[in-house]
């Protein structure tokens, strides 16, 4: 016959136990401050909790189109309040099945667990690692000397839990660098849950080092279900936090690019033209605006159709893009208008850069015998100062006299 388990690795005499959470005393004399730990009411609060979580993240996952980390972060949630609760279900003559199924349940929620981390750093699920730990804790149960061993059961799961845990955490710090939300909260709660693991590993080792399961193992149990309580609430709000950062960046991405020449658009030259003029001024330095308008762009598109336009307008952001220095910012803020502000540059230098833009566009081969050519107004800070609008304004006067003098030129707001 196999020995009768006494216990369990994760959640041993869960309810069984509940009368045996303990009052926590100050020494010395006085008032004494006392905290209850009542393992019932914590264990009901904490499968309430996890469901919760698990729902909201299961909301947020439906919302998101599918943002994956969401699913895993709530499978992770789900699968462990019905582990907790299954893990708990002790002295009521299921103790088998708790112990066997309730500890699955539980591994493989720290298994979705440190995938939740790896598919936000970018890496795809893999399930041998999602299984691996539940699979090895059903096999090790096949084993009648290790379901019978409460601290052998114990000492394995403490240490599968500390494994996914920092596995979950290594996947966040591999890539810390190139995310760019931040991701010190969640590795933080991942770090904290592995080392009150690594407490429980040295503390509590059931009945092996001669204390009563009964008393300290039902009072550390408390403590194990109020740290999940805690790790569960700050893992799914940092996971979240992350996710929405992370979307929050997408979505001003898109809004501040131009789809067609996928460089930036009005909203984003003036506002990262701003910042870099306000700097400029701070520095002492000139800076200059480049207003450039294809020439005829009209007639482009009624002779060549509308594709050929916007291959112009693709070719012309290109040449754009990198024909000047990465300080510089271009972006698309009208249909065949572009801008370009230089920090650094003065008047002669702009000329120069405006000159050689000109000189590239006219050299564009769109299509043999099809032809663009681009009118450039060029302002400084020399003349209209640190103001955008103002630098704009100049420039666009400077542009017109350009389209007055015959177009595929450049002139300066001071000529
Ligand atoms: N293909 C294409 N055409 C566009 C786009 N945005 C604006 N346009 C066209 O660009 C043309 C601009 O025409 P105008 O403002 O008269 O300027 P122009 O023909 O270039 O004349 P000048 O500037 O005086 O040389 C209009 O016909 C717009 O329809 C776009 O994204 N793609």
């Amino acid at each position: 016959m196999a020995p009768r388990p006494n216990g369990s690795g994760m959640a041993s005499e869960g309810w069984r136990h509940a009368i045996g959470a303990r009052k926590v005393s100050p020494p010395g004399p006085g008032p004494s401050l006392s905290m209850t730990l009542h393992l019932p009411t914590l264990l009901l609060t904490v499968v309430y909790v996890l469901i919760l979580l698990g729902l909201l993240m299961l909301h947020a996952w439906w919302r998101s189109e599918g943002e994956s980390t969401l699913g895993y972060m709530a499978g992770t949630l789900l699968v462990a309040a019905a582990g907790m609760l299954l893990g708990s279900l002790r002295g009521i003559g299921i103790d088998t099945l708790s112990i066997v199924l309730g500890n699955m349940l539980l591994q493989l929620s720290g298994g979705l667990g440190w995938t939740t981390s790896r598919v936000f750093a970018g890496r795809p699920a893999w399930w041998p690692g999602i299984m691996g730990g539940a699979l090895l804790w059903g096999l090790l149960c096949l084993w009648p000397t290790f379901l019978a061993s409460l601290p052998l059961r114990v000492a394995i799961a403490n240490l599968l839990v500390i494994l996914y845990s920092a596995l979950g955490a290594w996947e966040l710090w591999r890539v810390r660098a190139s995310l760019t939300v931040s991701v010190a909260p969640a590795l933080g709660m991942l770090v904290l849950h592995g080392t009150f693991y690594c407490l429980r590993l040295s503390f509590d080792r059931g009945a092996s080092i001669g204390l009563r399961w009964s008393e300290s193992g039902a009072d550390f149990m408390a403590w194990m279900v109020l740290e999940a309580f805690l790790f569960a609430n700050g893992i799914a709000f940092a996971t979240l936090a992350m996710v929405r950062e992370r979307a929050e960046q997408r979505y001003r991405a898109v809004a501040y690019r131009d789809p067609l020449t996928d460089i930036g658009n009005r909203r984003a030259f003036t506002s990262g033209g701003e910042v870099l003029l306000a700097r400029c001024a701070a520095e002492g330095r000139p800076a200059a605006l480049l207003l450039c308008d294809l020439d005829h762009f009209k007639r482009l598109n009624d002779t060549h159709g509308h594709a050929m336009g916007d291959a112009a307008l693709v070719a012309f952001g290109r040449l754009l893009a990198l024909g000047v220095r990465q300080q510089d910012i271009c972006g698309r803020i009208g249909g065949e208008e572009f801008a370009c502000l230089l920090p650094g540059a003065d008047r002669t230098v702009s000329l120069q850069v405006a000159e050689r833009i000109r000189q590239a566009c006219s050299e564009l081969s769109l299509e043999p015998g099809v032809r663009v050519s681009v009118s450039i107004g060029v302002a400084s800070s020399e003349q209209a100062g640190y103001d955008l609008s103002r630098l704009l304004a100049l420039s666009d006067q400077a542009l017109y006299r350009a389209k007055a003098n015959g177009r595929d030129r450049v002139e300066c707001s001071a000529d």
